[in-house]
């Protein structure tokens, strides 16, 4: 188990985050915030780049900056933007990364091309990376974070650069691996996370404001969304009275999804809420009640 006990971060007087307390098992974690919250900064205190301001973080009860290697051994990441050699191929970058990471020849063979079919890579693994595109890159990323089997992997907007396709085939990916492991991805793109994430976890004001499933995330706005029409010149009002969440137009009309707590009017339609709801909610707004 993975436990981030009550961290800050400072960088100089800036905090970038503050009191942040997390437990993580194995499964699939989805790091929601828009940017610049500081999930980058967690991410990187996770893989030991940099060192909390205050607080530790253990993992099975040691501090992973005392486990040092042996920690590390343990970790797969992928920062938000990672260098490779676009003069290589696939194949020769793993080869190459694998030798870094103390892995044999022999072994880093008989996985590289089992990892490269595994992100879809299988037919270009011996081409030049120099004209991928940038989602065939994210993929050699995803693989060279998979490369020592880790049993915590950190990726850091993995699906930056990704068409809804690769994205898509990223997501399978994800739920394949989180048996037995623990996945931390961070993102500001709900459709990434909510259709895979055992839990959501939202940084607003320097800390973490939810750790929860989808589920109750979503019930803390159950009965409070609805969807309802307007006229284009009654919009101005409706977006004073209410905290509208979308808006769009259909038929010469405008369709508002906003969230209240008071008696809901006859031509408003009580809607079940979405992580989108929660997420525009939360950094729109507020925190919900
Ligand atoms: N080395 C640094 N020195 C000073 N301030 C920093 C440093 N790194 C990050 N910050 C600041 O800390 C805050 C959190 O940054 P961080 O990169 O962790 O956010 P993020 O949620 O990952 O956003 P993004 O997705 O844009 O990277 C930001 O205000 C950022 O400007």
């Amino acid at each position: 188990m993975l436990i981030v006990d009550h961290v800050s971060k400072y960088y100089g007087n800036f905090i970038a985050l503050e009191n942040v307390h997390l437990q993580f098992e194995n499964g699939i974690y989805g790091l929601l915030a828009p940017n610049g919250a500081g999930k980058t900064t967690l991410m990187k205190m996770l893989v030991t780049l940099i060192f909390p301001t205050k607080g530790e973080i253990r993992y099975n009860g040691e501090n992973i900056i005392h486990l040092g290697s042996k920690y590390r051994e343990l970790l797969g990441y992928l920062p938000q933007q990672f260098g490779y050699y676009k003069h290589y191929s696939p194949a020769k970058y793993l080869l190459y990364l694998s030798a870094l990471k103390g892995i044999s020849k022999h072994e880093a063979k008989e996985k590289i091309p089992k990892l490269l079919k595994l992100v879809g890579l299988e037919d270009v693994m011996h081409k030049k990376m120099r004209k991928f595109s940038g989602g065939m890159i994210q993929r050699v990323g995803i693989a060279q974070a998979l490369l020592n089997d880790p049993k915590i992997l950190i990726l850091d907007e993995p699906t930056a650069g990704l068409d809804p396709t690769e994205r898509a085939r990223f997501r399978k990916l994800l739920t394949q691996l989180a048996n037995d492991r623990i996945i931390i991805l961070s993102t500001h793109i709900v459709s990434d996370v909510e259709s895979i994430a055992n839990e959501i976890i939202m940084i607003k004001d320097k800390t973490i404001l939810y750790k929860k499933p989808i589920r109750e995330l979503c019930q803390l706005l159950s009965g409070r969304i609805y969807e309802t029409t307007a006229d284009f010149q009654d919009a101005e009002i409706f977006r004073k009275r209410f905290a509208t969440i979308s808006e769009k137009q259909e038929n010469g009309q405008m369709i508002f999804r906003f969230v209240s707590d008071e008696q809901p009017n006859e031509n408003w339609e009580s809607v079940e809420p979405t992580l989108e709801d929660v997420f525009l909610h939360v950094y729109g707004e507020g925190a919900l009640a």
